[in-house]
């Protein structure tokens, strides 16, 4: 479906660009208007690492105009193995002008800004603010979250992707910030509304120490590079109020629709693009919510502390109460540490048929793991299929740990 463009129409294009792009050129839906287009776009891209590698060659291949890239790092041994814009010639040097190179060698007509910063609140929202569009290759939801407030409060799109392990997931967020001083809360969704509960970082779940697989980097950034050319020149369905999530070890792909609101609440007034607005903010998912779907608004309590879990457990243990205690980590770390009576299934295997036999759907969860990012994860995703309760729990095993059972075995 036509969508309505982000970008407006560049320059016309000489013989060689029309050379150049021409495989992209005979699509229709992208065409001669829709190159133009790409010429005229500014990308900003954050992190040059496993995701920015894909996403910054994948955009300079197809002819957008202009990149922006932002990293303070340097190229490191380890990085090689996914990172596929830098060479074992860069290393030690900058990771922003390691990637110019690559860029301005496979293609010259490409303009690449650099950015050797880290980002932060003080510099972000005026970084952001010469580009038309964002996309975030980096590697923490510190960065994420600061990312995705500047790009919503700038009204921008903002494409967010993750990897970790065999997994990745890849989203699109634009939220258009209401006229100041109406008091209305704007519209469109924002990475806040797919983990509500602010993650802190879990240096347990970083690709430094659980590990990723390379070609999974090449697989997110392509479709993080694909989303930002659909917005560019407005074709396709961007993945607006839809995550997809990737099992390299599955070999799956499964689309959960998020930020699903009942009509006329709060979350649905936010959720909803004005009418006058890119057609590209409307979620499909989001305006026609499967019947199996729940509600924001109908969802229990989104998380409970170890002491409260504890009582609960006491409770189940004289029949007063009676719910299943999920932990989403991976078999290793529960043969290393757990909480009695709880039930496994790694976050990766939670959609399969097998985890349903163990979790039925009409059954409360409490969820856990080692901190809290993963049981967050599982719950929006649980929830968005059509579990009806499920609770994480705040923390996880290391809280239960500190608070609660210091037998319990800190990793
Ligand atoms: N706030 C930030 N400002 C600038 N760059 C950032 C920021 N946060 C993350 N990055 C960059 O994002 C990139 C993420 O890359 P990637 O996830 O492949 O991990 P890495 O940090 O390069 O490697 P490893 O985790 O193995 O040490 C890194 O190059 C990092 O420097």
């Amino acid at each position: 479906m036509a969508r309505t463009p982000l970008v407006s129409l560049g320059s016309e294009l000489d013989e060689q660009e029309l050379r150049r792009y021409s495989r992209q050129l005979r699509m229709p839906q992208l065409g001669l208007e829709g190159q133009r287009r790409l010429k005229a776009a500014r990308v900003l891209v954050l992190g040059a690492g496993g995701l920015g590698s894909p996403v910054l060659l994948y955009l300079a291949g197809a002819g957008v105009g202009t990149l922006g890239i932002v990293d303070d790092d340097t190229v490191d041994e380890s990085n090689l193995q996914r990172q596929i814009i830098h060479t074992s010639d860069a290393l030690g040097t900058s990771k922003a002008r390691s990637a110019r190179a690559a860029l301005t060698a496979l293609n010259p007509l490409v303009r690449v800004d650099l950015h050797e910063v880290r980002l932060d609140a003080g510099n972000a929202a005026e970084i952001f603010g010469g580009y038309d569009l964002v996309i975030d290759g980096t590697d923490n939801f510190a960065t994420r979250y600061l990312a995705n407030d500047t790009a919503a409060a700038l009204g921008m799109p903002y494409v967010w992707g993750s990897v970790l392990r065999f997994d990745g997931q890849v989203s699109t967020f634009w939220h258009r910030p209401a006229a100041s001083g109406s008091g209305e809360p704007g519209r469109g969704l924002t990475l806040r509304d797919l983990f509500p509960q602010e993650i802190v970082d879990d240096e347990a779940e970083s690709c430094s120490v659980a590990g990723v697989l390379g070609p999974l980097c090449g697989t997110v950034g392509s479709a993080m590079a694909t989303e930002a050319l659909k917005l560019i020149v407005g074709f396709g369905e961007p993945l607006v109020g839809r995550i997809l999530v990737i099992d390299t070890l599955e070999g799956s792909y499964t689309e959960v629709p998020f930020g699903v609101a009942e009509p006329g609440t709060a979350e649905s007034a936010t959720a909803e693009p004005a009418p006058t607005e890119p057609a590209t903010a409307e979620p499909a998912a989001v305006t026609e919510p499967a019947a199996t779907e729940p509600t924001r608004t109908a969802r229990p309590a989104t998380s409970l502390g170890v002491t409260e879990l504890a009582a609960r457990l006491a409770a189940r243990a004289s029949g007063a109460d009676d719910f299943i205690l999920l932990d989403v980590r991976e078999p290793w770390e529960r043969d290393f540490a757990g909480i009695d009576g709880s039930v496994l299934v790694p976050l990766q295997s939670l959609l399969s048929a097998a985890a349903e036999e163990v979790l039925p759907k009409s059954a409360e969860i409490l969820v856990h793991c080692h901190h809290d990012t993963r049981s967050q994860y599982a719950r929006e995703v649980m929830l968005q299929s059509g579990w009806q309760q499920v609770t994480f729990v705040e923390g996880g095993i290391d809280a239960w740990s500190a608070k609660v059972d210091p037998e319990v075995a800190r990793y």
